[in-house]
C-alpha cells in the first residue's frame, strides 16, 4: 500500500515490490485451487482412462499448490542492482506475471548467481547487493553491500543477515539458508549433477545445509530427469530426518524421499548389537566375494543316476542332465532364484526326452502329457529342488554365520580369526551391519516368486509399456501435460491403482527403486558394503556425499574417502571442501580441535569459526550429583529461549535424565520422547550427530572419548553459544589450552 512521503521507510520501493509479488502468489494459489476443484468436481464419471488422467492432473495441481503454499515465509530476500540500472529481486521460487515476464527470480536460476558469488573484486555487472529482512509480508530492514567500492575482507557476504542467522536461538528444526548462502557453498550447490561429489568439511560448515540446497537446485535445474527418477536423501537417524524435514519444503521442493540407510535397505527388524570389530569386518568389500561364493555354492551336483517314479513308471535322472541344466542356468547370468527357472525347465525337458526315448514314444505328440507327468512327480520335484534350492537372503546369511564349515568354504579371503568373529547362532538378531549384506544377497538371489506372482509381474510389465505408449500419444496428439509433465511420469500415474501417487511416494514404497540422484549426509559413517548398496540404487552414478572423516564413530578411523568408499570410489569421484564453521564459537572450536589432535584425529584441515562468542567455553569440576543438576538448570535459566543438550556417554544417558527429572520437570524430554522439541534433552554423542543446540553441557568427556575420538569431537562441536564441560574424572588431553 502506498504511504505518505513523511512515513516512507528507506525500503519503501522494496516493500511495494514484495506486496506485488505476494499478490501474484495469492493469485496463483487461487487459480490452482480452482483448477483442482474443477478436476475433482468431474468426479468419477467417464471412462477409466478419463478418470486416471484426471487423477494424474489432480496430483500435479496438488503438488504445485503445495509448492506455492510452502514458500510463504521470506519469499523475497535479495535484490541486485546492475550497472544498466536494472534491478533483480531474488526469492525462494521464480514467479512470473501473466505475460510470462519474470517478477521474482528463483534463487537457483543462473540470473540469481551473482547474489551469492559477486565480490568487490569480481562484481561483474552488479553494483549493489541488498539483503531484505522480512517478518511475514513486511520488510523490516535491509542490508546493502556496494560492490563497486567496498572490498570484503572476510570473504563473507551479507554479514549482517548471516550473523543474525547464526546467532538466532535454535528451535529444534533446521532452517534453510537460502538468503545467506556463502560463495564456497554456492559453488558446491551448483556443481554438475553427474558423478559422485564428496563434500568434506569440519563441524558446522553447512554440509547438511549445502546438501539439501543442492538437492533443491538439482531438482530445479534437471527437473524432467529427476522428477521421474526421484531424489533420495539418506540421513543418520530418524531424529535427524525430522530435524531437516522442513528445509526442502521451504525451498518449494516436497518430492524428495528421505530415509535412514536401515529403513532403505531391508524390512527385517534390527535389534542386535555387536562389537565394533565385527561390524567393521561385515562392512569390508571382501564380504561381497564371500556372499557371491556362497550363492554360487548353493546348486549341488548329482553324484549318481537316480530312478524317479513318474506316473507309476520308472524314469532315469542322470548326473549329466543336472550338470548341463545348471550350466545353462548359470550362463543366463540371472540371480539364483530366477535362474532356477531356467535350470528346472532344462532338467524337466531332459527327463521327458529320456523317458520318450526309453519308451519309444513320439516326443512331439506326447510332449504335453510327458511334461505334465514329470512336473507332477514328487520324486522329480524333490530331486530337482535339492540340486538348486530356492532361498532367501535371511536364510542364507543365517546359515553362513552359524555353520563354520560353510563359512570356511566361501570365506577364503578371511583369516581364521576373522571367520570366528562372524560366528553366531542361527537365531541371533540382525544388526545394522547385516543390512548391506542382506541387500547384496537380495540382488544375488533375486525374488522368490511363485508361479502366480510371476504371471502377475509379466502382466504388470505389459500394462506399464502400454501406458507409456498411450501417454506419449496423449501428449503428442492432445497437448496433454502442457509441457509440465513427461510421458513416463504421466503414464506412471495413469497406471491404476496408484494413479494419485507421486514419484516420491512410489519410490519410497519400492525398496529397489533406482534414484536419479542420492544425497548422503554423515557419509563418513558408511562402510564399503553400505556404499555398494547405495550405488545399486543409483545406476546413473549421480551422488552428493557430505561428511567429515574426523567425526566418524568408533576406533577404526578412515584415513581417506577412497578407503571409506571401497570399490565405489574407483570412478567419477570428485571432492570439494567447506572451510568456515557457522555454528561453533571460535574458542570452543579451538578446544575441540586440540582434543581431537591429542587423540590422534584431525584428518582434515580444521574449519575456521565465523564467530567469537565471549564466555563460550566453561569448565566445572563436579563435587556431587547435585552440581550437575545445578549447572544444567542454571544454563537453561540463563538461556531464555533456546535449547540445552546434556551430552554424556551412552551408558549414562538414562541416569542423567533421571537425575534432572525433578528440577527440570516440564522442560526435560521424556525417555524416548521428542529430542527435537524439548528445551532440555539428554543424549549421547552418536544421537547428537548432525544436530545443534544453543548450549551443550558435556558430562565426563573422558567417558565419551571411549567411544572414539570422533564421538567427543562431535559432542564438543554441537553448541552455537556455549560448551559447559562438567567432570570429576581428569579431562582428556588437549582440553587445557
Ligand atoms: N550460509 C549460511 N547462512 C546461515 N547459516 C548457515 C550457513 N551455512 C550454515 N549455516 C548454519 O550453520 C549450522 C551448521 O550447518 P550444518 O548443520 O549444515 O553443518 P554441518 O557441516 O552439516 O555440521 P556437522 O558436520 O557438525 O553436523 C546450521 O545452523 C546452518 O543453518
Amino acid at each position: 500500500m502506498a504511504q505518505p512521503n513523511a512515513t516512507r521507510v528507506p525500503w519503501q520501493a522494496d516493500q511495494e515490490f514484495v506486496d506485488h509479488v505476494y499478490a501474484r502468489l495469492d493469485d496463483l494459489r487461487r487459480r490452482y485451487r480452482d483448477r483442482l476443484a474443477d478436476v475433482r468436481r468431474q468426479g468419477a464419471s467417464g471412462t477409466p482412462q478419463n478418470r486416471s488422467e484426471r487423477d494424474a492432473f489432480a496430483t500435479h495441481y496438488e503438488e504445485t499448490l503445495a509448492r506455492l503454499e510452502q514458500v510463504e515465509n521470506r519469499l523475497v530476500f535479495g535484490r541486485l542492482d546492475l550497472q544498466d540500472e536494472s534491478r533483480r529481486y531474488i526469492g525462494r521460487i521464480g514467479i512470473a506475471d501473466d505475460e510470462q515476464e519474470s517478477l521474482l527470480i528463483d534463487w537457483r536460476a543462473p540470473a540469481a548467481r551473482p547474489f551469492y558469488q559477486a565480490t568487490a573484486a569480481q562484481r561483474g555487472e552488479v553494483v549493489l547487493r541488498r539483503h531484505l529482512m522480512t517478518r511475514g509480508r513486511q520488510v523490516t530492514g535491509v542490508e546493502d553491500e556496494l560492490l563497486d567500492t567496498a572490498a570484503d575482507v572476510e570473504g563473507l557476504t551479507g554479514e549482517g543477515a548471516l550473523f543474525a542467522a547464526m546467532s538466532a536461538a535454535r528451535e529444534g528444526r533446521m532452517n534453510d539458508i537460502v538468503a545467506t548462502i556463502q560463495a564456497e557453498q554456492d559453488e558446491i550447490i551448483r556443481s554438475d549433477v553427474d558423478g559422485v561429489l564428496v563434500v568434506e568439511g569440519g563441524p558446522g560448515t553447512g554440509k547438511t545445509a549445502v546438501a539439501l540446497h543442492r538437492a533443491a537446485y538439482l531438482l530445479y535445474t534437471h527437473r524432467e530427469r529427476l522428477e521421474r527418477s526421484g531424489v533420495l536423501v539418506v540421513g543418520p537417524s530418524r531424529v535427524f530426518l525430522r530435524y531437516i524435514e522442513q528445509v526442502l519444503p521451504s525451498l518449494g521442493e516436497s518430492g524428495v524421499v528421505a530415509t535412514t540407510l536401515g529403513d532403505l535397505l531391508a524390512d527385517v527388524p534390527v535389534t542386535g548389537t555387536e562389537p565394533e570389530a565385527v561390524a567393521a569386518l561385515k562392512g569390508r568389500p571382501v564380504m561381497a566375494q564371500v556372499l557371491r561364493s556362497a550363492v554360487r555354492g548353493i546348486p549341488r551336483r548329482l553324484a549318481e543316476p537316480v530312478v524317479l517314479d513318474v506316473d507309476g513308471e520308472q524314469v532315469l535322472l542322470e548326473p549329466d542332465d543336472v550338470r548341463s541344466a545348471q550350466e545353462r542356468a548359470r550362463r543366463s547370468g540371472r540371480p539364483h532364484n530366477i535362474a532356477r527357472r531356467t535350470y528346472a525347465t532344462a532338467v524337466l525337458e531332459a527327463v521327458v526326452r529320456r523317458w520318450a526315448e526309453d519308451k519309444g514314444l513320439d516326443l512331439e505328440s506326447e510332449h504335453g502329457y510327458l511334461l505334465q507327468s514329470v512336473r507332477e512327480s514328487r520324486d522329480a520335484r524333490r530331486e530337482i529342488n535339492l540340486r538348486w534350492m530356492p532361498t532367501t537372503p535371511e536364510q542364507l546369511l543365517r546359515r553362513l554365520y552359524a555353520d563354520p564349515e560353510l563359512l570356511a568354504r566361501h570365506a577364503r579371503g578371511l583369516t581364521v580369526q576373522e571367520r570366528r568373529l562372524l560366528r553366531r547362532p542361527a537365531d541371533a538378531p540382525w544388526t545394522p551391519a547385516d543390512l548391506p549384506l542382506l541387500d547384496e544377497l537380495a540382488v544375488l538371489l533375486g525374488h522368490l516368486e511363485n508361479p502366480q506372482q510371476e504371471r502377475a509381474r509379466v502382466a504388470r510389465e505389459a500394462e506399464q509399456a502400454a501406458a507409456v505408449a498411450y501417454a506419449e500419444h496423449a501428449i503428442r496428439e492432445d497437448g496433454l501435460g502442457g509441457g509440465l509433465v513427461d510421458a513416463q511420469t504421466l503414464a506412471a500415474r495413469f497406471a491404476a491403482p496408484e494413479a494419485s501417487l507421486s514419484v516420491a511416494e512410489r519410490a519410497a514404497a519400492d525398496r529397489e527403486w533406482t534414484y536419479g540422484h542420492i544425497v548422503v549426509d554423515e557419509a563418513q559413517e558408511l562402510s564399503p558394503m553400505a556404499w555398494r548398496a547405495l550405488l545399486r540404487r543409483n545406476p546413473a552414478r549421480s551422488m552428493t556425499l557430505v561428511g567429515d572423516l574426523d567425526q566418524r564413530s568408533g576406533h577404526t578411523p578412515a584415513r581417506s574417502w577412497r578407503e571409506l568408499l571401497g570399490t565405489a570410489a574407483h570412478e567419477h569421484v570428485r571432492t570439494a571442501a567447506l572451510t568456515i564453521n557457522y555454528r561453533t564459537p571460535a574458542e570452543v572450536m579451538r578446544a575441540a580441535v586440540r582434543v581431537l589432535r591429542a587423540a590422534g584425529g584431525a584428518h582434515a584441515a580444521p574449519a575456521r569459526s565465523a564467530r567469537e562468542v565471549p564466555g563460550s567455553l566453561r569448565t566445572t569440576r563436579l563435587a556431587g550429583e547435585a552440581d550437575l543438576v545445578d549447572v544444567v538448570a542454571a544454563e537453561h535459566a540463563a538461556l531464555g529461549a533456546g535449547r540445552v543438550a546434556v551430552i554424556t556417554a551412552p551408558g549414562r544417558v538414562a541416569a542423567t535424565r533421571a537425575a534432572l527429572a525433578d528440577r527440570l520437570a516440564g522442560k526435560l524430554e521424556a525417555p524416548g520422547g521428542d529430542l527435537l522439541g524439548a528445551p532440555v534433552v539428554v543424549l549421547d554423542a552418536v544421537a547428537a550427530k548432525g544436530l545443534e543446540f544453543d548450549v551443550v553441557v558435556l558430562v565426563e568427556p573422558a567417558e565419551i572419548a571411549r567411544g572414539g575420538p570422533g564421538d567427543l569431537y562431535v559432542a564438543m562441536t554441537r553448541p552455537t553459544r556455549r560448551l559447559h564441560v562438567v567432570h570429576r574424572a581428569p579431562l582428556p588431553e588437549g582440553f587445557e589450552a
